[in-house]
């Protein structure tokens, strides 16, 4: 893992120099670490799981996202290898349909929903509702009835408001909920303002500063129906400096012992929730799994000990580390425009038939991609592009800055790696676009797992 000076925005642009400083990679040639085990090129072409892109782009139109499976499941399982003795909760709103929730089932890991809707194709997958995690900050009595009725593994809690409502409703269903409550441990996660959950000025969790960490856990303790299981820290998410999840960790475990200490309650589980960064440019090196359990099972145990209390059984929730490096987005190129720029430069534009209804995160968070041309092998000299969608904002880019053939033109293919977390998850019907499709590919076999939305999907809505 580099190092980074804290305050930088990984993943997010600002946190490296301008391209225009970097040299060009060989756009016939990827990166490997920012692409899925199964993507190559192959006489330019670009495969997965041995099924080309040209093929992909031909059978399912574009723009559609590209799951290699035999990936997805690869990570969800070094998550749980890396921590075999904890509980992994794959966070679906990095991504969630019903195979993908199934993927998970089937790798042994735990689900975290964060509503009602990811609560249902959960529900819709199979999976068993004791493996589930309910998490938000603002979940309706529906949503808690629903998660009550099918006995899901464990409710985290938010708010006051919500633990008046799980009183009640677990006295009106004569049932026991086991819950965990998120707190604040008050840490900077040196990532996106936006993406960022441990400080103190937002919207999530109880502060263990001003006390109403203490205060929630009482008046849980209090509650008849309610079975607190333990805490629950998540600081945020594409975090690369680790320190932030070791300061959370010793804050929320002095909370624990202090609970142990203070009302004679020994908490038995501790969740430390996600955020592990990704790598979307060549700038980033993320930690792997066992780099993330060496720090933290450590720093649990040494704290611990330090207090002299038992290691509670830990969970933690990865959503972005499984999803997000196994997909790339396929585009197809429709124009091209230079641009004349101060000084002389010129910038080019290639734009793609998708964009922010897709991939929202460039605007968004300023987050930065890369991409290459997928559909052909290229010997023109590489020019400095900005990719960008055919959405009517100027702030619509897919890839800022990126150096492409110079000669890549209608009809081209290009793809954009690391969009499995928060794209498809995230993507709207900004100008009527229908959201795109998205196949999953295993052993040479391509898969549509969610269909492509169509004008006919979108009409249904308009009731005139
Ligand atoms: C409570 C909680 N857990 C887990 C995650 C997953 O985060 P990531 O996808 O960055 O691992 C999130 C999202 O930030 C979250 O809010
Ligand atoms: N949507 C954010 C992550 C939010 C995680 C959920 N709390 C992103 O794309 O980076």
């Amino acid at each position: 893992m580099r190092s980074h000076e804290a305050g930088a925005l990984h993943g997010q642009a600002g946190d490296r120099g301008p391209a225009w400083l970097r040299n060009p990679e060989d756009p016939n040639r990827l990166v490997p670490h920012l692409w899925a085990d199964g993507v190559s090129k192959v006489d330019g072409v670009l495969t997965v799981a041995g099924v080309s892109a040209v093929d992909l782009a031909a059978e399912f139109g574009t723009p559609t996202y590209v799951v290699d499976e035999d990936d997805f499941r690869r990570r969800a399982r070094s998550f749980k290898e890396a921590f075999p003795d904890a509980d992994v909760y794959y966070a679906g709103k990095a991504f969630l349909c019903v195979a993908a929730a199934r993927w998970i089932a089937e790798e042994g890991l735990n689900l975290d929903v964060c509503s009602g809707g990811e609560l249902a194709v959960a529900l819709k997958a199979d999976f068993p509702p004791a493996r589930i995690g309910l998490h938000g900050n603002n979940k309706s009595l529906a949503e808690l009835r629903r998660a009550l009725e099918v006995g899901v593994g464990r409710i985290i809690i938010d708010s006051f408001e919500e633990i008046d409502r799980l009183r009640e409703l677990t006295a009106e269903l004569d049932v026991t909920a086991p819950v965990m409550i998120r707190v604040t441990a008050g840490v900077e996660a040196h990532t996106h303002e936006y993406i960022s959950t441990s400080h103190e000025d937002q919207k999530f969790g109880f502060s263990i500063t001003g006390g109403d960490a203490l205060d929630a856990v009482r008046r849980v303790l209090d509650a008849p129906g309610l079975e607190l299981r333990g805490l629950h820290s998540h600081i945020g998410s594409q975090i690369f400096v680790t320190d932030g999840f070791e300061v959370a960790a010793r804050r929320v475990l002095r909370l624990h012992a202090e609970i142990e200490k203070e009302l004679g309650v020994a908490l038995p589980e501790f969740d430390l929730g996600g955020g592990f960064g990704i790598a979307y440019t060549t700038q980033d090196t993320p930690s792997t799994p066992d780099d993330l359990a060496r720090g933290m099972l450590k720093i649990v145990a040494d704290e611990c000990a330090a207090m002299g209390i038992a290691v509670p059984h830990l969970s933690i929730e990865p959503g972005r580390a499984i999803a997000g490096p196994s997909t790339f987005t396929l585009y197809e190129v429709g124009t091209t425009k230079s641009v004349a720029l101060d000084g002389g430069a010129a910038r080019r534009y290639v734009s793609v038939d998708g964009g922010m209804s897709d991939n929202i995160r460039p605007a968004l968070y300023g987050a930065d991609y890369s991409c290459t041309l997928a559909s052909r092998v290229s010997d023109a000299p590489a020019v400095l592009s900005r990719v960008v969608g055919k959405h009517c904002e100027s702030g619509d880019i897919v890839v800022k800055d990126e150096f492409l053939p110079g000669d890549v033109a209608a009809g081209d293919l290009l793809a954009v790696p690391g969009t499995g977390a928060y794209c498809r998850s995230l993507a709207s019907n900004y100008n009527h676009v229908p959201r795109a499709a998205v196949v999953a590919v295993r052993d040479g076999e391509a898969r549509l797992i969610l269909r492509r939305e169509t004008e006919d999907d979108l009409m249904t809505l308009d009731v005139g």
